[in-house]
């Protein structure tokens, strides 16, 4: 008797495979789209999903094989499948590349492994002999709020976790087993907001309307810095989660740094944790996040971008916080702008969207303006604080001295903050001591070995560290080219320097430097975040993470000792980017009653962006902006896509380089650039080649790119990679 034939279904792996493959699918096994399951490929046994569509028609039967087991999570939701295919269809990665999004290592399909974690015992039995390190053991177990692995008890005692299990086998410690995934609590809605002003309540109302009509729309919440947005977003969450008991919120920030406050923030509004989705969460941190939002029980979910992929059941808001900042495009893996990829999400889905930012876009500012998005205003700070004054320094007629990087004005500015007992801020946006160190014998400038890239000084660890790969070594005593001795000067000034320049002006004052080089963990971001609330620091001199989000009460001075850095190079956002990062600075200065001021150095105080800031005209600065790139066609007005070529063999990557040049095809509305050597034409011992491709804005440029790459074929050495909306020209 014949087979009969067995069902066919179509799994994506999250690998960059070329689309789903085809398996049989077991009948006892109740397959359905969005399963995960175990498949074979080739010699190995990988998980992936059940993907919907059809299977393709001509298939030999033979070489199929079944899928071998289905996995215990709930389904993906037919929604997020949706979205993986049109965020592979938008930056041309492959489904699988964005899939690995979703499903990340897999680990968190694995059957939950109890914990055993300890808290104190209710007594220590008698007999239990004490010593001086077992005592620190008790002391840390007191101050447990939950049960914790030994080798968490043994860190926050600074004992081994022999110590710590002695005590445990001698009953000192309660012994607890405990959900790994244990349910995140519910938000509860009952709780009242702050009272909102009337701008604010209007511009909730808007977003509630939008809200109650359960349809996709985005609203931009413009309003300067202090003005209160978050709240106005809280209202909105809190009504989405309201409206459907399985709704789920997510709110996305641009950083870390801004994600641990803001959880305390919701923490408090809402009278429990949001779920969080981060970077430092950790393997368990993770694994249980992931796990409620699949099973929908956390319905508040705060994260960094990734968190847009995580697999929601219910997804029903997005809150894109400082959806300008351009930590929201992803520089590696499969390249994507967050921000867009959020609205996208939002569109398809059909529920609404929140941008919320001081500073928009040009991109948001745009579809703001040609009624695309539709804006709420809050044109002043919240409960009457006024916005800082603004002043430059020109530092042509009031320069520092010689080998110093504070002016004068910048100085007395400083004196006369802390004379009244008030906080001041140093902005730079450079981290380490020095972005350069030359050779004062044979002017030999320190250079990575295997990028074009220069070496920065960082005292604080006394290595020369190259900001774009990471790449560092122990600083020389004498120099690997000449070979003088104590020859090697630092150039320029980073954070480190400044602050140095600062502690010899103000040797009685508590200083800090706030850069992701001091802060290497949250906890420690935490700790420095809280001296600077309650006033334990005078000046902070800090990076871009000080930027923004935080709220210091007592911070009236914000002194930027370089307002031109970031004009430097031929990007096509540095003047929008420099505008929107020193606006956020600023905004740091007197957010309560006491005035607030900045003042920025700066050696070309003519500059349209610096001038602008001066002014305060944003609306001028912008349209500026706008009409500078509509002349060009630049994005939003254009379409922007670069393809980089890079491998270790230089002959290999040019020759690619010139087989994809000869065959452009010929497109409408489309401009090819290139082949240009990058501006990093060496990076980790890589050769890189560039492409800049513009489209008219109502051209495929997807479409353009795909004709053209898969007629070339490149020798297999080179990488191929193309970024859509390219953010980064390096
Ligand atoms: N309705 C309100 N009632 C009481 N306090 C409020 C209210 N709205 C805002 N605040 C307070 O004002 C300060 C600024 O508000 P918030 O952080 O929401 O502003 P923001 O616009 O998000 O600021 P930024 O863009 O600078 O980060 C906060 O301390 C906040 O608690
Ligand atoms: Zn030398």
């Amino acid at each position: 008797m014949e087979q009969p034939a067995p069902r066919l279904v179509r799994v994506l792996v999250p690998l960059p495979l070329a689309g789903p493959y085809t398996y049989a699918a077991p009948d006892e096994l109740g397959l359905a789209a969005g399963d995960y399951v175990t498949v074979p490929l080739g010699p190995r046994h990988v998980r992936g999903v059940v993907w919907p569509g059809e299977v393709d028609g001509a298939i030999d039967l033979k070489k199929i094989k079944p899928v071998l087991e289905r996995l215990d999570a709930p389904r993906l939701s037919v929604e997020v499948m949706n979205f993986v295919d049109w965020v592979s269809a938008y930056t041309l990665f492959p489904q699988g590349a964005v899939l690995r999004m979703v499903m990340r290592s897999g680990a968190q399909l694995d059957p939950p492994r109890p914990q055993t974690g300890y808290l104190a015992a209710a007594a220590i039995p008698a007999g239990v002999r004490m010593t001086p390190q077992r005592e620190k053991v008790l002391e840390a177990v007191r101050g447990l709020n939950f049960p914790a692995t030994p080798a968490e008890i043994a860190r926050r005692a600074g004992v081994s976790d022999g110590v710590v299990r002695a005590l445990a086998d001698a009953g000192a410690l309660e012994k607890i087993e405990s959900d790994p995934d244990a349910p995140f609590d519910p938000p509860n809605l009952g709780r009242r907001g702050k009272t909102l002003s009337p701008e604010q309540a209007d511009a909730a109302a808007t977003i509630r309307r939008h809200i109650e009509r359960r349809e996709y729309a985005c609203t931009l919440i413009d309003g300067v810095t202090g003005s209160g947005k978050t709240e106005v977003y809280l209202e909105a969450a809190a009504a989405a989660l309201k409206q459907d008991p399985g709704a789920q919120v997510l709110v996305m920030l641009p950083e870390i740094a801004l994600t641990l406050p803001f959880l305390k923030r919701l923490e408090e509004r809402f009278a429990a944790a949001p779920a969080p989705w981060h970077s430092d969460l950790g393997q368990a941190g993770r694994r249980r996040t992931w796990r409620r939002v699949a099973d929908g029980s956390a319905r508040l979910v705060v994260g960094a971008r990734s968190a847009l992929f995580l697999p929601f059941s219910n997804l029903k808001l997005i809150i894109v916080d400082e959806e300008h900042d351009p930590a929201y495009k992803q520089q590696d893996g499969v390249l994507y702008q967050a921000r867009d990829m959020a609205i996208l999400r939002a569109a398809h889905g059909g529920f609404p969207i929140v941008l919320a930012s001081a500073t928009p876009s040009l991109e948001t500012a745009v579809n703001a303006q040609g009624g695309r998005y539709e804006t709420v205003q809050l044109p002043s700070r919240f409960g009457g604080a006024t916005m800082p004054d603004i002043r430059l320094i020109d530092m042509r007629e009031t320069p520092p001295a010689k080998q110093e990087w504070l002016s004068p004005v910048l100085i007395g500015a400083v004196n006369e903050t802390l004379a009244r007992g008030e906080q001041a801020m140093l902005f730079l946006n450079r981290r380490g001591y020095a972005p350069l160190t030359i050779c004062r014998k044979c002017g030999e400038r320190m250079t990575a070995p295997d990028s074009d890239t220069w070496l920065v000084e960082h005292r604080f660890s006394n290595r020369l560290v190259c900001h774009h790969t990471g790449y560092s070594i122990p600083r020389p005593d004498t120099c690997p080219h000449c070979g003088a001795h104590d020859s090697l000067a630092p150039c320029g000034p980073g954070v480190e320097r400044i602050a140095e320049e600062a502690a010899r002006l103000w040797p009685d004052r508590e200083i800090a430097i706030f850069s992701s080089d001091t802060v290497i963990n949250p906890a420690a971001g935490q700790e420095l975040l809280g001296r600077m609330r309650e006033g334990m620091i005078d000046i902070l001199v800090a990076t871009q993470v000080a930027a923004k989000g935080h709220h210091f009460p007592n911070l009236t001075l914000v002194g930027v000792v370089d307002a031109d850095l970031g004009l430097v190079g031929g990007d096509l956002r540095a003047g929008e980017r420099t505008w929107q990062l020193l606006s956020q600075v600023i905004g740091r200065a007197g957010r309560e009653e006491k005035p607030g001021r900045a003042l920025l150095q700066s050696y070309q105080p003519d500059h349209p962006v610096i001038a602008g800031l001066a002014s305060g005209d944003r609306d001028a600065f912008m349209e500026a902006e706008r009409d500078g790139r509509e002349m060009l066609g630049f994005p939003p007005f254009g379409r922007l896509a670069a393809l980089i070529l890079s491998g270790e063999n230089e002959g290999h990557v040019n020759s690619a380089a010139r087989m994809l040049a000869a065959q452009v095809p010929h497109g409408q509305g489309i401009e090819v650039w290139g082949p240009a050597p990058a501006p990093l034409y060496r990076l980790r011992g890589s050769y890189r080649i560039r492409f800049l491709i513009k489209a008219a804005r109502d051209v495929s440029i997807q479409n353009f790119l795909r004709a053209w790459l898969t007629d070339v074929k490149i020798h297999s050495s080179v990488r191929r990679t193309v970024d859509i909306d390219p953010y980064s020209f390096m």
